[in-house]
């Protein structure tokens, strides 16, 4: 019996079962009938893929929807972008299949709800990257990719794309995701300063949430999701969260079962068309695509980053306004802006606003400075006319700098917004720039106060005030030692125009370049003083529109990367780091590391790093482009910016270190010429200033009004020459007398030319030892007035010395050949004191002596030399002379007697420390080539100067 109810049990609870699992059965193919497609007339279907398979050739073809295994890496792109893309096969019918395309590029997004920890949706994404990068032309599409599955290797196949722009390392958390977004949305934001480029396309892809993804960062998808199409953005998220949420807008949503994946309908469309009454979405099964061949993937990803790194070089124009937008159009009231490079595809802007208003550039020599800071500067002069920008620009190493933007010989025009620029500039004229532009911080100041104390951006309401871009380059070498820099003494150009380039060719740009040293470090008395003239102007300057863009070597000599966080470093949130520059940077920020030429990486939180990998929003590694690339552009711009320059502009003042003004070239030698001088005074040559300004030793009838030349070489008798000329100038042909002396053989040639070239428009007479020690009013007491208590050293007044001459006075020899130093006398000149010449009766006595330190000159007494000096020019008698030690001219002084009571002392050659006797106080001045320092006046610091080159100096030398 019991053998028997067994069975019968079991096959009970197998009956029970069976209805059950039939039960079961049942339920679950209603559930399924719900969602699996149904299967419609066989032939219908048939037919159908046929004709899906035949449409998909033409909405998707070559890359973008063929199977993978006809295609090679050679295959190319279409010409623009596909429109749709393929994302598996879908299989109404096990044998009647076609691909399934969704609409991406160019419409809408596409949502997957598994996320890439699925193998099938890893495979998927990078089945449909690969695809739109190889369909797509190189640099057309660029990818921004977030992955958040574990080992973030899911687009490590595409490796090769990182460096060359179009697929970075994909961020791999939280962090990066916002960065990622924040990137998406200045995309998607429109902005009139930099208009998006339409042939570019930003495609965001998501493989997997990172872990603290949150309800804000879903929410920022959503908005770009519905913002993106029209922008160029398009969002491609795997394991979008879909319950509880809306559909992403714009999306096609692919919903992954186990075995296959349902398509749901593109935005605006449906597979079902209108009036199917279906569901929605594709009525078929689809097997997503699969993962391609990594070798496939590799190659396509290689061949692309070539094309890219050749095909889209950066050209200047990609950095400029697009052409046919209106010059000038921008505004500066609240800022300036360009683009300085390209990031991924991305143009990225900088600007000089009161947030950021300074700038720090840093590279190795050779690394792009000069071409980073031209792309800058012609950048700013594109968008900003002269009313809203003005440029001051400096370079302190050698060579020519800045050549794009100035006048040179061949070509006239030049960028209108530059008012000053120099070239192998002293670190004096940077001094001066930096003074010129705290004078005009105080004046905006003060115009500030008036008005209520207004922000820069409604002072502007009342005025015309450009903001002002002041760029010093090299300026490590204000720091350092001085003439550290200093190269050539003579312009390579031989035959420049004071200041002006001898033109623009880039191998003008070759630089005898100054390495920084650690010397460098210990600042001198005019690096401290320049440190805190920039301290100041860089806190004032912010809020009155003054910037400014330091640009050099390392940490610039401003100590960047000491660590010290000093508050005036603070003042330069912009820090660009070229190859060799990531001083500039915070000290654990290498992202500077290994950067080739025509990189850099543009931080604008001054210089702070942040997360490994992570997308940095403060900071961008940047291409930009060799502006000598394009000559043509920059001709053209230049041409146009100067064509539309106001009317009354004037071309910027430059100074060029390496250069020697001319003295027939100098504003006040002609104004003196034409008769216009306010009165008669020597000139010297051109001050190391902005303003240009001449350097003149005014020659009135007051005590001291002499000049008194100190220095070893003929520099110094050349000065004398020149200054000579200058004061001959002063006065109408025929009115003055030149008495020349020469005491000192090596001088004789430059002597002599002077007497020959003043004969023709004075009376000159040139004397030796004894004829200078019998002039009336150098001679001895009783000579000069006998019959006269010596009371006074006081000269014969010129009537006296007038009357004195011819007897006294040996005329001037007959060819400067023939000056001498020997004999008393020296034979008759072209000019005389014979009457003969344009002689002058009445007018002043110039008296000009070279070598007063030589022993010959002992015959002179000091105390008449001393006399003459002081007492000279009241009496209308000026001696110009020429000492080659100091300590002879110093012996002239009485105890406690002031310098300023006996002459004017330019010093050429002179260390600053033989000249503390002379002033009584210590003096900081080393002595370099083609520099002398002129000291008028009680107060005077020293002012340093070009002397004016003769016309023959080379013959001479
Ligand atoms: N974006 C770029 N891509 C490729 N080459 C570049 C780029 N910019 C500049 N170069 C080239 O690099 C070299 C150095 O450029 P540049 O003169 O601008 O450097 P620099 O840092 O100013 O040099 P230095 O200050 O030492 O004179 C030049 O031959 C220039 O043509």
């Amino acid at each position: 019996m019991e053998a028997v109810a067994v069975p019968r049990a079991r096959t009970g609870r197998a009956a029970a079962l069976h209805r059950r699992a039939a039960a079961t059965a049942t339920a679950a193919s209603e559930v399924l009938d719900e969602t699996r497609p149904v299967p419609a007339d066989q032939r219908r279907q048939y037919e159908l893929a046929d004709r899906l398979r035949s449409a998909a050739t033409i909405l998707a073809p070559g890359w973008a929807g063929a199977p993978l295994e006809t295609l090679t890496a050679q295959t190319p792109p279409d010409e623009v972008p596909p429109s749709f893309v393929v994302v598996g096969t879908a299989a109404p019918l096990d044998d009647a299949r076609f691909p399934a395309l969704v609409p991406l590029l160019g419409s809408g997004h596409l949502t997957v709800d598994t996320d890439a920890r699925d193998a099938r949706v890893a495979g998927l994404l990078r089945a449909v990257l690969l695809r739109l990068f190889a369909a797509t032309p190189a640099g057309c599409l660029l990818v921004r990719a977030v992955d958040g599955t574990e080992g973030g290797e899911v687009f490590a196949p595409f490796g090769a794309l990182a460096d060359a722009g179009p697929l970075p390392p994909p961020a791999l958390d939280v962090a990066g995701l916002r960065g990622v977004l924040g990137e998406a949305e200045q995309w998607v934001a429109p902005d009139a300063a930099r208009p998006r480029r339409r042939d570019r396309t930003l495609l965001l892809v998501v493989s997997a949430f990172p872990a603290g993804t949150g309800d804000a960062e879903l929410a920022r998808l959503a908005a770009l999701a519905r913002s993106g199409p029209s922008a160029g953005l398009h969002l491609v998220l795997a394991g979008w969260p879909g319950t509880g949420r809306d559909p992403l807008p714009h999306a096609t949503p692919v919903t992954v079962r186990n075995a296959y994946a349902l398509v749901g309908d593109p935005p605006g469309a449906s597979f079902g068309g209108v009036g199917d009454g279906a569901a929605g979405g594709l009525n078929a099964p689809v097997f997503l695509a699969e993962d391609p061949p990594a070798e496939l993937v590799e190659t396509v990803c290689r061949h692309l980053a070539e094309q890219v790194e050749a095909g889209t070089r950066l050209s200047l124009a990609d950095l400029l306004p697009e052409p046919g937008t209106q010059r000038w159009a921008a505004d500066s009231a609240a800022g300036l802006s360009t683009t300085v490079g390209d990031a991924g595809g991305r143009p990225v802007p900088v600007g000089f606003t009161e947030l950021t208003p300074h700038w720090l550039v840093s590279g190795r020599s050779a690394a792009g400075r000069s071409a980073f800071l031209t792309n800058v500067l012609l950048g700013l002069a594109a968008r900003y006319g002269p009313e809203e920008l003005t440029l001051h620009l400096a370079d302190l190493g050698p060579g020519e700098a800045f050549v794009e933007f100035l006048q040179t010989e061949r070509d006239r025009t030049w960028i209108p917004q530059v008012r000053s620029a120099a070239m192998a500039a002293d670190r004096e004229y940077v001094l001066d720039l930096f003074d010129a532009l705290a004078t005009e911080v105080r004046r905006r100041a003060e115009v500030a106060a008036l008005t209520g104390g207004q922000r820069f951006a409604d002072l502007r309401e009342h005025l015309a005030l450009p903001r002002i871009v002041c760029v010093v380059d090299n300026l490590q070498v204000l720091f350092g030692e001085p003439g550290r820099a200093r190269s050539a003494e003579v312009s390579p150009g031989g035959t420049l125009l004071p200041g002006a380039p001898a033109d623009r060719s880039g191998a003008a740009r070759s630089r005898d370049r100054a390495t920084p040293t650690a010397a460098a470090r210990s600042r001198d008395g005019l690096g401290a003083t320049a440190l805190a003239s920039l301290d100041t102007l860089a806190r004032a300057g912010r809020a009155y529109g003054v910037h400014l863009l330091l640009a050099g070597e390392d940490d610039l000599g401003l100590g960047t990367g000491s660590g010290s966080r000093d508050s005036m470093l603070g003042q330069f949130p912009v820090r660009v780091a070229l190859p060799g520059g990531g001083a500039v940077l915070e000290p654990s920020n290498d992202a500077a590391a290994g950067l080739p030429v025509g990189s850099a990486v543009v931080n604008t939180a001054g210089g702070l790093g942040g997360p490994q990998g992570a997308t940095r929003g403060h900071e961008r590694m940047i291409r930009f482009p060799d502006p000598e690339d394009a000559p043509t552009t920059v001709e053209e711009l230049r041409r146009t910016l100067w064509t539309a320059r106001p009317d009354g502009s004037s071309p910027p003042l430059v100074f060029a270190g390496y250069a020697r003004p001319l003295l027939r070239n100098d504003p006040c030698y002609r104004a003196a010429l034409l008769g216009r001088a306010p009165g008669p005074a020597a000139l010297l040559g051109r001050a190391v200033d902005v303003a240009r300004s001449t350097v003149a030793v005014p020659l009135g009838p007051s005590t001291g009004r002499n000049l008194a030349v100190l220095g070893p070489g003929l520099p110094a008798a050349r000065l004398l020459a020149t200054a000579t000329r200058a004061t001959a100038a002063h006065h109408p042909p025929g009115t003055a007398r030149f008495v020349i002396a020469c005491l000192v053989d090596e001088a004789v040639p430059v002597a002599g030319r002077l007497a020959a070239e003043l004969a023709g428009q004075h009376a000159v007479t040139t004397v030796d030892r004894s004829g200078l020690a019998h002039l009336p009013f150098l001679g001895s007491p009783e000579e000069a007035h006998p019959g006269r208590p010596d009371r006074s050293t006081r000269p014969d007044t010129p009537a006296q010395a007038q009357a004195r001459t011819p007897a006294q006075v040996q005329p001037a020899p007959a060819a400067p050949e023939q000056a001498g130093t020997g004999s008393a006398a020296t034979g008759t000149g072209p000019v005389a004191g014979d009457g003969t010449g344009p002689v002058a009766a009445e007018g002043p006595i110039v008296l000009v002596v070279f070598g007063l330190d030589a022993p010959s000159a002992e015959e002179l007494p000091r105390e008449r030399v001393r006399a003459l000096l002081r007492d000279g020019p009241p009496a209308g008698t000026h001696l110009l002379g020429w000492w080659r030690t100091t300590p002879s001219f110093a012996a002239l002084l009485e105890p406690d007697g002031e310098v300023d009571k006996l002459a004017a002392v330019v010093a050429v050659d002179v260390p600053g420390a033989q000249l503390a006797g002379v002033f009584g106080r210590p003096v900081q001045w080393r002595p370099r080539p083609a520099r002398a320092v002129l000291w008028d006046g009680p107060d005077e610091q020293g002012r340093v100067l070009v002397p004016f080159a003769l016309e023959d100096e080379e013959d001479q030398a």
